[in-house]
């Protein structure tokens, strides 16, 4: 069985992008005790997006250190070539790009018999239009509102329109489907974009950029 999400809104995921890597395990302790809901891992393959990160090892490693689900954001090209390697390494949801893989419903199909929560993601100039055949099969859609690559980045506010287009289009289809928002999230971003109707929130530098993470979360859960 896929896992149960917090019915909370807004869910917090932290994106480890932005952590001390010579601390992981110290660090997503801390996000935990400081009111994460998720905790978002950022897998990139040095080809879709220009930089790369890590691989199943890595969250294999993280799993015994945390109860929080494993929000794996894959931007790797031909993501069903490792979908089962992320699902055994520990991963909860798993979302993959619709720019990275022609076979997109095959890639989604693989996701759910692995039993994990399925995921597509949009780059900022990507249409929703071309969820249109797959969005009924989705737990979750994750809108990028910056170039998926790099933390720190600059939010775009020309995907605000649409993260609400999304959500009326959801509402008229009656799915339960959940939005994510991933980029340049902050205290100052987090209102519009849960104004436009965002359900989880990826923030990386806006949390382990910060010093106080019990702040910086309750900032996110409820911006002003
Ligand atoms: O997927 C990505 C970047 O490609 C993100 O998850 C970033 O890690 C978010 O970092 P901030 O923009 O919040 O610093
Ligand atoms: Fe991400």
């Amino acid at each position: 069985m896929p896992i149960s999400l917090p019915s909370d809104r807004p869910l917090i995921a932290p994106s480890i992008l932005s952590a001390d890597f010579s601390c992981l395990g110290e660090e997503v302790n801390s996000v935990e005790k400081a009111g994460a809901h998720l905790l978002h891992l950022d897998i990139m393959d040095g080809l879709f997006v220009p930089n790369l990160t890590f691989g199943p090892l890595v969250i294999s490693a993280l799993r015994p250190h945390t109860s929080l689900p494993f929000d794996v954001h894959l931007m790797i090209i031909h993501p069903e070539r490792y979908i089962k390697d992320f699902a055994e390494a520990g991963a909860d949801l798993i979302c993959i790009h619709a720019e990275a893989t022609p076979h997109l419903h095959r890639a989604i199909t693989q996701i759910k018999e692995q039993e994990k929560l399925a995921g597509v993601s949009l780059n900022p100039h990507t249409p929703l239009e071309v969820l249109d055949y797959v969005l009924d099969l989705l737990d979750f859609v994750l809108i990028m509102t910056v170039n998926p690559g790099f933390g720190g980045q600059k939010f775009i506010p020309q995907c605000l329109p649409k993260i609400e287009r999304l959500k009326n289009i959801l509402i008229k289809r009656g799915l339960p489907t959940l939005i994510e928002v991933d980029g340049g999230i902050n205290s100052k971003t987090a209102l519009s974009v849960l104004q436009a109707g965002a359900d989880i929130l990826v923030a990386g530098s806006a949390i382990f950029g910060q010093e106080d993470y019990q702040k910086a979360i309750s900032a996110l859960k409820s911006p002003t």
